[in-house]
């Protein structure tokens, strides 16, 4: 699991303001200590010039005798002093203390990689900054693509890998960062993973006759002759980048399910649509004869439905300035770890009594489910980057400590504090659905069935971000109280479906 958060960002941005700030001082010192080197050598060759020109006759003079002495040990002394001295220590290690964690940047490569699998994008496209149709005005160079291809590898995504060092190839000749023969030989490699043994082979072989005096190609060559020996030979199909689906897609495994879905490959058939309802909802409240709330069905059974506009803008800015306030707090008795307040607080619980829109948020959810918010659990809030997601998982608890006193969670309200650019939306596999993030809407749904048995129907995750920034709240509802609300069944109604 990986989140990431645009919100943080802004901080890792200020980072960089104050680590280019270090960079000018550090060399700026460095300036002065070149500078007065500098002077003396060219005071000394001036008086070395001048002793030259004289010939002997310039020792006759004892002032001359002198300053030659002097010049060679207690000025030098003091130069030697100032070579010595390592000029702005304090600066770089305050450049060393602000750099961001290279789990950051791992993160960041795993954020790019998850896109190229989850939304089965190109290297090529992604490399040229074409996403899902959408072209941005980004270039990848060809060290980015061989960073990518060996994270890649580092994270069992071989095909992946090929790509992304494909793609390095085709861009080494405008990268002098990264030269040719390091892509080459990580391709032949990543053949040999992928179980290509004869293409490993050939490639290995074409290197070591274009480079035979080269000791890292004849190294690498020997690892390889040695590993490969038995290593069953498969045949791969180096056109597409991704593993096609399963014939009978529903057989993926549920990891799979879940990518499928926020890719759109699985999705609802146009007959399986019709029997969803849309409509207007009146009947929660005798208020919403006057302003009844929009609502569209996206699963019947379970019950799946989206109400939108049920947050006014006005709304989610008094609900995020709450957020703000926090984060703020949180970064700020946290100090010394970036990482740490870059990465883990993207959530945050916030009781209802800290501000009366929670209480005016909770009011609605009551209307829109005719649920008892008694028992809900607080406010959770949630921001995801771009590569951030949430894999598939049921909001219940399968572990009866955590609902021994109020019961499990009943259902769950998401409402959505953003729109996002693109991808972010949550999928649910088994349903076949997927629902784009809309700011003001909220998806809502049961987590158990009638009797009180896990609806493990509703597995869900949210998708990973390609562009945007996304925030949810997360209304997680309790079991007791509900006995008028949502009357529980005897029987075991999830015996039938
Ligand atoms: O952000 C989403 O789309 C889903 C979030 C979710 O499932 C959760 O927080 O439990
Ligand atoms: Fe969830």
């Amino acid at each position: 699991e990986f989140y990431s958060s645009v919100d943080k960002m802004s901080i890792v941005m200020d980072f960089e303001v104050k680590m280019l700030e270090n960079m000018q001082k550090f060399i700026g010192k460095n300036q002065n200590k070149l500078n007065y080197i500098k002077e003396r050598l060219s005071e000394y060759e001036r008086e070395r010039e001048e002793a030259m020109g004289q010939g002997p006759v310039y020792f006759e003079n004892p002032v001359n005798k002198y300053l030659l002495n002097k010049r060679l040990t207690v000025d030098w002394e003091r130069l030697e002093n100032v070579l010595q001295y390592k000029e702005g220590e304090k600066t770089l290690k305050r450049i060393e203390n602000t750099i961001v964690n290279t789990t950051e940047l791992d993160g960041a490569l795993e954020g790019v990689l998850r896109l190229h699998d989850v939304y089965r994008l190109n290297a090529s496209d992604i490399a040229s900054g074409l996403l899902q149709g959408v072209q941005y005005d980004v270039q990848f160079q060809a060290r980015h693509c061989f960073d990518l291809g060996m994270k890649a590898l580092d994270i069992e995504f071989p095909k992946l890998a090929y790509a992304w060092f494909m793609e390095a190839l085709r861009r080494s000749s405008n990268d002098e960062n990264i030269n040719k023969l390091d892509i080459e030989l990580a391709i032949a490699s990543t053949k040999l993973k992928l179980g290509d043994v004869k293409g490993a082979n050939a490639t290995f072989t074409e290197l070591v006759s274009l480079h035979p005096h080269n000791e890292k190609v004849a190294k690498i060559f020997e690892e390889f002759a040695k590993t490969s020996i038995g290593q069953p030979e498969y045949t791969v199909d180096y056109s597409t980048e991704h593993f096609p689906p399963p014939e009978d897609i529903q057989t993926a495994p549920r990891h799979d399910l879940f990518k499928f879905t926020c890719s759109g490959l699985l999705k609802k058939q146009p007959r399986e649509e019709r029997e969803l309802r849309c409509g207007y909802l009146v009947e929660t409240h005798p208020f919403l004869w006057i302003a009844p709330i929009k609502v569209e069905e996206l699963n019947h059974n379970p019950l799946l439905v989206v109400f939108y506009d049920v947050l006014s803008d006005k709304e989610i800015e008094t609900i995020r300035q709450l957020t703000k306030e926090i984060e703020r707090a949180t970064v700020m008795s946290n100090k010394g770890n970036i990482v740490s307040s870059v990465r883990t607080s993207q959530f945050q619980f916030i009781p209802v009594t800290r501000h009366p829109i929670l209480a005016t948020v909770d009011r609605r959810v009551e209307d829109m489910t005719n649920l008892n918010m008694k028992c809900s659990e607080e406010h959770q809030f949630a921001n995801y980057g771009i590569g951030g997601q949430y894999s598939e998982h049921h909001d219940y608890f399968d572990f009866p400590e955590s609902y021994l006193t109020t019961g499990n969670r009943i259902a769950t309200v998401l409402f959505y504090l953003s729109d996002v650019e693109q991808g972010g939306g949550t999928a649910y596999p088994q349903m076949k659905q997927l629902v784009m993030p809309k700011k003001g809407a909220a998806a809502f749904w049961y987590n158990l069935h009638a009797s009180g048995k896990f609806d493990v129907r509703t597995l869900h995750g949210a998708c990973p971000i390609i562009v945007g920034s996304k925030w949810v709240q997360n209304r997680w509802i309790r079991e007791i109280d509900q006995m008028d609300r949502r009357p529980c069944y005897k029987f075991d109604d999830s015996l039938y479906h």
